[in-house]
């Protein structure tokens, strides 16, 4: 049996033309939305990727304000730019594109943001509130891939309340903050957090009733390794020769119920829930 697809580029579509409207009403009632990118040095993938996210502001009809430095900037100099961005009326969210080069101190960069404009939710004060908040509506953005995660599922009807989640990877930009969704109670998850240092990841891998491969590991999980009927979310981005490559082997759609495609998956929802990110924040200075 071959697992169904959890089509994250087709969902990502429909989130954009529910954006669209949201975002030209802001406009009809006098309210600007506007994604600000500060990208520091010449990585070509991450250059892609902001391009990416221009493109996605023009369809949905937000504003884009870019901000392109050399690999040598200077921290000071990035601050900088950042306290730009924060007075700058027409910017209601922005990025600050990672990884940055080595000389600057990303956790400096990210804590120098205003936490009302971190489109990404990942300044401190964001993901202190996704800590502290168990229960009520979260009033406040949050990671942009975490959150395409389990919109990704929530989307294609999978309920998680009960289900065992076993989450391979601990950084703070997926692992942590998507364990941290998936525990608040209107997802209601068990989940275990995988790391280096798991000694037993095997039995964790064929106990688990959904994975999210998250590890930057090429075909860390394989086919043989999950529990039939498993769903699994390929998160990780790894280049083979050339070729974006995720953490999952692709025979395991032979034994998965769901599965998410890579490229293709949760990569489209990140890129999807940046925007939504930007869109709640103009609608919250709107009120
Ligand atoms: N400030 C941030 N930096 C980085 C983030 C982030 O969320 N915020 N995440 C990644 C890069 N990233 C967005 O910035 C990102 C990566 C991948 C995709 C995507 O859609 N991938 C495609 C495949 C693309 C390819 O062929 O290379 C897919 O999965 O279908 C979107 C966004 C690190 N930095």
């Amino acid at each position: 049996m071959s697992a169904r697809i959890l089509d994250g580029k087709a969902t990502a579509a429909t989130i954009k033309q529910e954006l669209a409207e949201r975002v030209a009403k802001l406009k009809a009632e006098g309210h600007s939305t506007g994604l600000g990118t500060i990208l520091v040095g010449n990585d070509p993938g991450s250059a892609w990727y902001v391009g990416g996210k221009h493109k996605d502001c023009a369809e949905v009809g937000i504003e884009s304000i870019r901000v392109d430095l050399p690999e040598e900037t200077t921290q000071d100099e990035l601050l900088a730019k950042v306290k730009e961005l924060n007075e700058n009326p027409a910017c209601t969210g922005y990025i600050v594109q990672l990884p940055l080069p080595k000389h600057i101190d990303q956790d400096v960069i990210l804590e120098a943001m205003d936490p009302a404009k971190d489109a990404d939710g990942l300044h401190p004060m964001n993901l202190g509130r996704l800590v502290a908040n168990v229960n009520r509506p979260m009033n406040s953005p949050l990671p942009c891939t975490p959150l395409g995660c389990v919109d990704l599922l929530a989307r294609h009807d999978i309920d998680l309340n009960g289900k065992h989640v076993l989450v391979l990877g601990r950084g703070v930009t997926i692992g942590r903050p998507v364990g941290l969704l998936l525990t608040r109670r209107n997802v209601n998850a068990t989940v275990t957090l995988a790391h280096t240092g798991t000694t037993n990841l095997p039995e964790l891998l064929a106990q688990a009733d959904v994975i999210i491969a998250a590890a930057g590991v090429p075909h860390i999980v394989k086919a043989d390794a999950i529990k039939p009927g498993a769903i699994v979310l390929d998160v990780g981005v790894s280049r083979v020769d050339g070729k974006v490559t995720g953490d999952v082997d692709p025979a395991a759609a032979e034994v998965a119920s769901w599965i998410s495609p890579n490229p293709g998956g949760v990569g489209p929802m990140t890129r999807a829930m940046l925007l939504n990110n930007v869109v709640e924040a103009a609608e919250r200075n709107a009120r």
